[in-house]
């Protein structure tokens, strides 16, 4: 069984449809890129296969554990680092803090651990968020430009944790921006009118939007 599959999903936002049956799947073991214009409708495609958002119609199939690291992060400022993955370790049900702890400090944020999230750069901030989606070792990772405002260094940690968790088994499905990403993917995919296809990969596929921090610093 695939461990996520989509069969004709539908949503639109005030009559105005926005995904007009998205289809596809997920295989064990791939790194799965999707790409399109902004408010092509990518990170609604996102939220809805982590079921944040419900679909007007159509069907997902899961068959394994999910993790999900969205757009929009959700922390709570009067929490510090320690205390979000304290939280979560209890919420997942996990025994302990030893991947979170490894995923830190391959982040290179241990040094924050007891800084609350209100206190933490916008970098920062986002990394907590992806150790939380990552932190449970799901089947399935779902993230949305998960490395915005990650430093060069962190952009590149960043990819070996994704490509170690394809080559371990686990699926990791990311939307991206960044035209350095292209060749990491074993599949790619674009949204653009509603649903998604093989990309024609032309200068233009990416929208010409790159994250300056990942990119200048390159
Ligand atoms: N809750 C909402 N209510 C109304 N419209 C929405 C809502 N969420 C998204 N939209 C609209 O749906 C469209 C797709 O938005 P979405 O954020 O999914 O695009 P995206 O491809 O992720 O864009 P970006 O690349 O800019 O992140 C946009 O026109 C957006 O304004």
């Amino acid at each position: 069984m695939n461990p996520l599959r989509v069969v004709d999903l539908h949503k639109a936002f005030r009559g105005r449809p926005v995904l007009t049956g998205v289809e596809f799947e997920l295989r064990t073991g791939e790194l799965f890129g999707i790409i399109g214009e902004n408010g092509a409708g990518k990170s609604t495609l996102l939220r809805i296969l982590a079921g944040e958002l419900a679909a007007d119609r159509g069907d997902i199939i899961y068959g394994g554990t999910l993790g999900y690291c969205p757009q929009k992060i959700v922390l709570n400022d009067e929490l510090t680092v320690e205390q979000h993955l304290r939280f979560f370790q209890r919420a997942y049900r996990r025994p302990g803090l030893l991947r979170a702890h490894e995923l830190v400090e391959r982040l290179g944020f241990d040094q924050h651990r007891g800084t609350r999230a209100g206190l933490l750069s916008g970098g920062t901030r986002q990394k907590l968020n992806l150790v939380i989606a990552l932190m449970h070792d799901p089947d399935v990772v779902l993230m949305d430009e998960p490395y915005q405002g990650f430093d060069w260094d962190n952009y590149l940690n960043f990819w070996s944790i994704a490509e170690e968790l394809r080559d371990q088994g686990r699926t990791v499905l990311i939307i991206s921006h960044i035209a350095h990403d292209i060749d990491r993917f074993d599949r790619l995919r674009r949204l653009r009118n509603g649903q998604l296809a093989e990309p024609a990969i032309t200068e233009s596929t990416l929208n010409g939007t790159v994250p300056a921090t990942v990119v200048t610093a390159g």
